[in-house]
């Protein structure tokens, strides 16, 4: 029996064979080269901790394997305008349909909303989808140590730093921090959530802290739902945070932002 992550790259490889059937990757990167109007991503979270607070990516997320349904209204421009009132430093938001009922139109429509950066949260396996990425507007990518080897991570970070983007690496453990601490991007994004099994810790950070050299930028992801926990990542010096369900399952998620991190 596959865990879910196994599942998800499955699906991810059979659209992105699709896709390619539908328009072809050269083309698509003519597209995405003709954008001129990338937002830095890793510099609006520096901006916002040299400015004293902690740098918020506030996600953008309907539903979630381990979750279900997390909002029945769900107005993507919305949310973003309410997050960007609220404090947030970037946006992240689901672009994966089949999981986590996302499409690209959300992330374009929340773009479109704030003055924001924002990350595409999806599976990238496939350089087509980190083209794909810069088409539809995103100024990150998000790479998952877990779902490739690292000469196919490296190819990817350099591809989407080719299109000026910017990109999180995540890890869960010690192994796959090994392997982001190769990569040239200073975004390391620690996800306390085990993708094979949903169980969250946000011990996950806290343990792999001693082994990160400076110049990474450490992102906390997952399982923060309350000041506690906030306050818990602070004082092991944690000041950047990804954040989706606590805030999706408030009526006004940018309100909820900004009394989780007043
Ligand atoms: O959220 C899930 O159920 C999930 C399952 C399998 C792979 C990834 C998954 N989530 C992606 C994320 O890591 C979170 O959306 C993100 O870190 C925010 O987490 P949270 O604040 O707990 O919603």
């Amino acid at each position: 029996m596959s865990d879910i992550l196994q599942r998800i790259l499955a699906v991810k490889a059979e659209e992105v064979s699709r896709a390619r059937q539908l328009r072809s990757e050269s083309d698509l990167r003519r597209e995405a080269e003709a954008r001129r109007d990338v937002r830095g991503f890793a510099q609006a979270i520096e901006n916002k901790i040299a400015g004293g607070s902690a740098a918020v990516i506030a996600e953008i997320k309907r539903a979630s394997p381990s979750k279900g349904l997390l909002r029945e209204r769900f107005v993507p421009a919305e949310i973003a305008a309410s997050y960007a009132k609220g404090g947030a430093a970037c946006l992240s938001v689901l672009t994966d349909v089949q999981f986590f009922q996302g499409a690209a139109d959300f992330l374009r429509q929340a773009r479109a909303a704030c003055t924001l950066p924002v990350l595409r949260k999806d599976f990238i396996i496939d350089s087509y989808q980190v083209v794909e990425a810069r088409a539809m507007g995103a100024d990150c990518i998000l790479l998952i140590a877990a779902a490739l080897p690292p000469s196919a991570l490296h190819d990817l970070e350099a591809l989407a730093m080719a299109l000026g983007m910017d990109v999180l690496i995540e890890v869960h453990d010690a192994a796959e921090l090994e392997v982001a601490l190769t990569m040239k991007t200073p975004l390391l994004g620690i996800n306390n959530r085990n993708l094979r099994s949903f169980e969250v810790s946000l011990q996950a950070t806290v343990d792999l802290l001693g082994s990160i050299p400076a110049g990474k930028r450490v992102v906390t992801e997952s399982g923060i739902l309350n000041r506690d926990d906030v306050q818990f990542m602070r004082n092991h010096g944690v000041e950047a945070f990804l954040v989706g369900e606590a805030f999706m399952r408030a009526e006004e998620p940018g309100t909820a932002l900004s009394e989780l991190f007043a």
